[in-house]
């Protein structure tokens, strides 16, 4: 018999047939759903298809499950036990009734534990398919053409995913990804959109793929019922007239809800908007041609309106309030941060993560161990491969050659990215080489293969340019044909077929691989036609001059005004910035070999003069029209470069001119260049060196707050003998980096400021930092703050500190050296000849540290300002120190914010050379 309820609860001793009566009114309310109730009594026998069919008669659902009722009681108890267990276990089906249960304090019988309850409820089984369809959809990678798909599982690799305020400053890493969906970096409660960026290729698009297939395997920890994945690129493909509501949206282009006559899904959905999770991937690539200003904000979900305006809507939380949103863009796009709930940047593939996704594409630990050789002599191939989009290609087009040649060598290190897209498009046009056993590689082999390939390459050249002209990423078969394209051209690789909810109209559309692939070839049009003017190949820098703020305009949320029609659509300019990237890298002299094989050497060089003659005025307008900054006596005069300054770099590192280089350096005329915050990651180092090296005079370079990595240091080798302020901070630099800076700053000794804060810096790195301070006769300032030091490392660092006579600013916050790390610093405090200011906050110190350092306060007299806030500083400690301050007349600054009682202080502020407490 069923027993329902614990023995002490109100209803415990009431049968289940008397609950129905007891509660029919409740259930006749609530009960919306009754087919998987009938279904479930039906398969265990309570019921037959003949009363079923009665059931039916009913003419409302009421009824319906009046009757049921009925039919149930009159089976006896143990249908009635299992009736309420149906409607406990399906429990989307009635969510409705969960208070109820809590009321009665449900406790099923044993034996109705025992009967399945198969959940058939419309809601349930769209869960069910959703999740089907997004797993079946997410679970390759695409790869070089149709048949070599990988398994995402099978290359997956995590990559760094860094936390960002409102204000762009870094909040930390998160560690995997339920965290993206978790409270860590949530800046604004009342968002709802995660918003993640990072460069092409970066992996944005794959980590929103990872999280669809963990869901749909049930393996993210998250409450989400309801997965919903968009591109924004298919907003794109929109008529102006086109019209679809929420609804339609949602389900038209994910999955459809069978067997769903009284809208019980999307009613589900409305009611429970924080089961909803929905992925619109990059944003950056949404169009928008045509006025939208005097288009109303879309609260409806049934209402029909312009595609882009439910996209629009969603986002700001206006339609489906309470639903999670995650939104992908390439670095640079602007969204106003009231609609982010928090930031997530992609890093790319920090050293570890790159040595692990190694071993995914080379299982065999012999031919790993090859690639490992050759990429360790190359810290730039490194940093390349630090995007995992030219990872892949690296890897991939390294594993193919080598299985074509006998003597291919990952390139060495002044590969350009231009050269990683020539060996693939060397890989793709060889696709039709037949293999003739293993060759040696050479220059004629490679040329072979393009010329051979020509009329393709010409083509999909054309084609890509075409695109990039028209502001398409999308071709149609029409499209691909009249370039002079065949059915067996589309398997090389070069394009590839769109996923299904993109089409737009039914028919098959196609893509390049990537977007940079489509820049690259469309740069590979500019100088394969002979029909494009020398001037004519510069038509994509001018688009590119100044960073152009994005232009969306229909919703001030995301603070644009109108757009006008005849405006670049896009939300930035990164295409057309590719695409001058690797023009510069095909009409460099180097390539010029290559090229030669298939463009007129003198048409060739004509487009290599003009470009050349274009970027040496540029750079020069560039640099002359830079901000400048008031000298200081240590950095000099400053010049704070702009966004764009860094494609001009990566522009002249692809053009390999020495020429345009010199000019370059020769045009930074202050003796500080503040290059923070400007996205620069590993692979730019080389760029940045390229110019740095002609650098006649010394200069201060400040690069925090970037994601240059080991690898970005290892390249900046040849520019330290110019470097007087080394500025690395929040760069990711380990150990390794300190390693190569003690060798490097130690040879030139001309350091004045050297800038680790915020990086993964340990006790083996604070040795190298210590030869630095013991070797640099200049070094003026340190700030180490914010790394993995431990006593250890302070004790080591406290004692060079006290060596050096010309140091005076040290930055020790955030790190760990607790009471004995304090008492080397009193140690060196006592007498120090040059010391003025000193940071040991947030370091564990306590009384015992507390004491030493007023003890070593007592007979300093360097020091003027002494930070120790966050610490945990006892009240008797507090004393000396307060004792120590009375006494001490070079300090000015004094800050303790507490963990003590301020009291201490009390006659010490009074002097009115002390910022105590928390007014600081
Ligand atoms: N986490 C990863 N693990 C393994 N491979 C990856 C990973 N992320 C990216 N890749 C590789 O890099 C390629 C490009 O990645 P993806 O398309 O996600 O970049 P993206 O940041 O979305 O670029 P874009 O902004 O240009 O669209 C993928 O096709 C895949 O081969």
């Amino acid at each position: 018999m069923g027993s329902v309820g614990k023995d002490s609860a109100p209803e415990a001793s009431v049968t289940s047939l008397r609950l129905l009566t007891l509660h029919r009114e409740i259930l006749v309310e609530q009960v919306k759903n009754t087919q998987c109730i009938l279904d479930n009594l039906r398969i265990n026998g309570y019921i037959c298809n003949e009363d079923i069919e009665i059931i039916h008669r009913a003419a409302t659902k009421a009824d319906q499950v009046r009757k049921i009722l009925e039919l149930v009681q009159s089976k006896g108890e143990e249908a009635c036990a299992y009736f309420i267990h149906i409607l406990h276990e399906a429990y989307d089906a009635y969510i409705d009734l969960r208070p109820w249960f809590n009321t009665i304090q449900y406790m099923p019988a044993d034996f109705v534990r025992e009967i399945p309850v198969i959940n058939t409820d419309p809601i349930s089984k769209y869960i069910e398919k959703l999740r089907q369809e997004l797993g079946r959809d997410t679970q390759f990678l695409t790869s070089y053409s149709q048949q070599e798909d990988t398994l995402l599982e099978e290359l997956y690799t995590d990559t760094q995913m860094e936390m960002m305020n409102d204000k762009g400053e870094s909040l930390g890493y998160l560690e995997n990804l339920d965290e993206i969906l978790g409270e860590q970096g949530v800046f604004n409660q009342q968002a709802e959109t995660i918003f993640i960026t990072g460069d092409a290729g970066v992996g944005k698009s794959v980590l929103l793929q990872k999280l669809q297939n963990l869901w749909s395997k049930r393996e993210l920890n998250t409450e989400t019922k309801f997965f919903f994945k968009f591109r924004c690129r298919m907003f794109s493909a929109f008529k102006d007239t086109d019209k679809i509501s929420m609804k339609d949206l949602i389900f038209k282009y994910n999955c459809y809800p069978d067997g769903d006559p009284d809208s019980e899904v999307f009613n589900y959905i409305l009611r429970f908007p924080q089961t909803v999770l929905f992925t619109f991937d990059g944003y950056d690539e949404l169009q928008m041609d045509f006025d939208m200003d005097s288009v109303p904000e879309v609260v409806s979900p049934e209402e029909s309106t312009h595609p882009l305006l439910v996209l629009m809507n969603l986002l700001c939380g206006k339609l489906l309030r309470g639903s999670c949103k995650i939104l992908t863009a390439r670095t640079g796009t602007d969204i106003q941060s009231r609609i982010i709930q928090k930031k997530v940047v992609l890093r790319g593939f920090s050293p570890d993560h790159l040595k692990k996704y190694m071993a995914r594409h080379f299982p065999m630990q012999e031919q790993r161990a090859v690639v490992s050789v050759q990429l360790d002599a190359s810290p730039h191939l490194c940093g390349l491969c630090s995007i995992p989009l030219f990872s892949w290609i690296i890897f991939k087009t390294f594993k193919h050659l080598q299985s074509v040649y006998d003597n291919f060598e990952l390139p060495d290190s002044c590969i350009t990215l231009t050269n990683v897209f020539l060996l693939l498009s060397e890989v793709f046009l060889g696709r039709k080489t037949k293999k003739q056993g293993l060759l040696k590689r050479s220059m004629s082999c490679t040329a072979g293969i393009f010329k051979a390939g020509l009329k393709m390459l010409t083509a999909f050249a054309k084609l890509a340019l075409f695109g990039l002209e028209k502001g398409s990423f999308i071709y149609s078969l029409e499209e691909v044909m009249s370039c002079g394209l065949n059915e067996e051209d589309l398997q090389v690789g070069f394009l590839r077929p769109v996923s299904h909810y993109d089409a737009c109209g039914g028919t098959t559309t196609f893509e390049f691989l990537h977007l940079t692939l489509q820049a690259f070839l469309a740069a590979f049009s500019l100088v394969l036609d002979s029909y494009i003017t020398p001037e004519g190949i510069l038509r994509f820098f001018a688009k590119c001059e100044y960073n152009k703020t994005s232009h969306l305009p229909c919703l001030s949320c995301f603070g644009r005004s109108s757009h006008p029609r005849d405006t670049d659509p896009f939300q930035t300019n990164e295409h057309f910035q590719f695409t001058n990237l690797f023009l510069c890298g095909l009409l460099c002299k180097s390539n010029a070999v290559l090229l030669e094989h298939i463009v007129p050497p003198v048409c060739l060089k004509k487009k290599r003069v003009a470009l050349k003659s274009y970027l040496s005025t540029s750079v020069k307008t560039h640099l002359r029209d830079l901000p400048r900054y008031p000298s200081t006596d240590i950095e000099g005069n400053k010049v704070h470069v702009m966004p764009n300054f860094l494609w001009m770099l990566r522009c002249i590192f692809e053009t390999n001119s020495e020429d345009v280089a010199r000019l370059t350096a020769k045009g930074i005329s202050a003796d500080y260049i503040k290059l923070a915050y400007c996205n620069i990651y590993s692979a730019d180092c080389s760029a940045l060196n390229f110019v740095l090296h002609h650098h006649r005079k010394c200069l201060g370079v400040d690069l925090d707050n970037n994601n240059i990595n080991d690898y970005g240091v290892k390249q900046l080798i040849p520019s330290f003998s110019k470097m007087t302020v080394v500025r690395f901070c929040v760069n990711q630099l380990t150990d390794s980096s300190t390693e190569v800076l003690s060798e490097e700053l130690i040879k030139h000794k001309i350091v004045k400021v050297l800038g680790l804060y915020k990086n993964h810096i340990t006790d083996v790195g604070a040795k190298h930092v210590a030869q630095i301070i013991e070797e640099c006769p200049h070094l003026k300032t340190l700030k180490i703050g914010s790394n993995h030091i431990t006593s250890v490392g302070a004790r080591i660092l406290a004692q060079s500190i006290q060596k050096s006579k010309s140091i005076y600013d040290v930055g020790m916050w955030g790190n760990s050296i607790g009471d004995e790390g304090a008492d080397a610093f009193a140690e060196a405090l006592k007498n120090h000849p040059s010391l003025t200011n000193l940071s040991l906050s947030a370091n564990s110190i306590s009384s015992h540290g507390g004491k030493s350092l007023a003890r070593a306060l007592k007979e300093n007299s360097s020091l003027h300002i002494f930070w120790l806030i966050q610490n945990a500083i006892s009240d008797d400690a507090a004393s000396d120190l307060a004792e120590a301050l009375r006494s001490n007349s070079a300090l000015t600054h004094f800050i303790d914010l507490g963990c003590c009682n301020l009291n201490h202080y009390i006659g010490c502020e009074v002097q009115g050379r002390f910022y105590i407490g928390s007014q600081v």
